[in-house]
């Protein structure tokens, strides 16, 4: 056996605004994204074996699959195996490895949770296996995994356009309070993407250079998410959750990636913390976090 046990954090990617701006000929969609990551995620733990395996355990650990074939797959082992062939084409060595998903995301949620789990499954593993691959052989294996992975692999806040892989580090924003909060229902990302009416929307404005949380909190709210109209449509319970959010004092109410999850902004930890609660006393049966993203500052 070799290697050094480690761990790996699979933080939730919060798209703060999220524009489609229109539509490649293979039918995935051109987007324009402020993305920021928050302190609630997953976790991944990585420890020597004498053959591969893998464990789920967490809040929502039972609803994946253990597999890596097919379609629900778990992308984490999607993940082991494309860098393990990719590692294998460069001569390096990838031993087994016991690899433990802490599944604490709501499943298909708009916040990345399997592209998270998939990223942070090549960082961990590289260190793990001790690789060395540069970012031009890395960033086509992050985007074989989807759309969100590149972004969710370099995991600070950031602008993404393309599909996701053209990305931009920003670097002014501040930290933000934030509660997340699901309906637990599941939402499919091509399906929201194949409501949209509109698919030609204007790119987000220039982002704030100032690191003032004033600046940037009107900023957002001069943008949208294209995708929360039809995921409305889809899903009423995102229209409760949004008002819910607003009636404890969030600043700012949206809905992340192809939903369900939506977020406030709040002033500060002890307001997001307080209102987590009073959710939670609302509808237990939901899933609600207050947590903050990474900030540059
Ligand atoms: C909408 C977003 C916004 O960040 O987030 P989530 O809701 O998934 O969190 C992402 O673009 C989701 O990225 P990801 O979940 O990795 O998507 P993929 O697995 O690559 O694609 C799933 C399917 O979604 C559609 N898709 C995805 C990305 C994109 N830019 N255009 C699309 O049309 C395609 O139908 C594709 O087959
Ligand atoms: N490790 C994983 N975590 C979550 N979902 C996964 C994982 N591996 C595979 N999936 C599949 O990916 C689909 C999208 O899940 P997820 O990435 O959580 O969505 P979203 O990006 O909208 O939050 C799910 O339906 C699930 O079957």
């Amino acid at each position: 056996m070799t290697g050094i046990a480690t761990s790996e954090a699979a933080p939730a990617k919060i798209n703060l605004a999220l524009h489609v701006t229109g539509q490649r000929a293979d039918g995935y969609h051109l987007l324009d994204s402020i993305v920021a990551f928050a302190g609630e995620g997953d976790l991944l733990r990585f420890s020597p074996a004498d053959e591969d395996a893998f464990g789920l355990s967490g809040r929502f650990g039972p609803q994946l699959s253990a597999e890596a074939a097919g379609q629900d797959g778990n992308l984490v082992l999607k993940a082991r195996d494309l860098l393990r062939a990719t590692l294998a084409t460069h001569g390096q060595p990838a031993p087994p490895v016991a690899i433990e998903l802490e599944k604490n995301l709501p499943v298909a949620s708009g916040i990345g949770g399997g592209s998270a789990d998939a990223a942070a499954t090549l960082r961990g593993l590289m260190r793990f296996w001790g690789a060395t691959l540069n970012a031009d052989t890395l960033g086509p294996i992050a985007l074989k995994l989807g759309a969100d992975v590149p972004m969710c692999f370099e995991g600070r806040p950031l602008r993404a356009r393309g599909i996701g892989e053209q990305i931009d580090v920003l670097r002014s924003m501040p930290r933000f309070h934030l509660v997340l909060g699901n309906p637990l229902k599941g939402i499919s990302t091509p399906d929201i993407f194949r409501r949209l009416a509109t698919k030609d929307n204007a790119p987000i404005g220039e982002p704030p250079t100032s690191g003032s949380t004033e600046d940037w909190i009107a900023f957002l709210a001069a943008q949208r998410n294209d995708l929360e109209g039809p995921a409305r449509a889809l899903l009423p319970e995102i229209g409760a959750l949004a008002d819910m959010l607003r009636s404890t004092g969030a600043r700012l109410v949206r809905m992340s990636g192809s939903g369900a999850t939506c977020f406030g902004v709040y002033e500060n930890r002890k307001t997001a913390a307080s209102a987590q609660a009073e959710l939670c006393r609302m509808r237990p049966d939901w899933y609600f976090a207050a947590t903050e993203t990474n900030g540059t500052h």
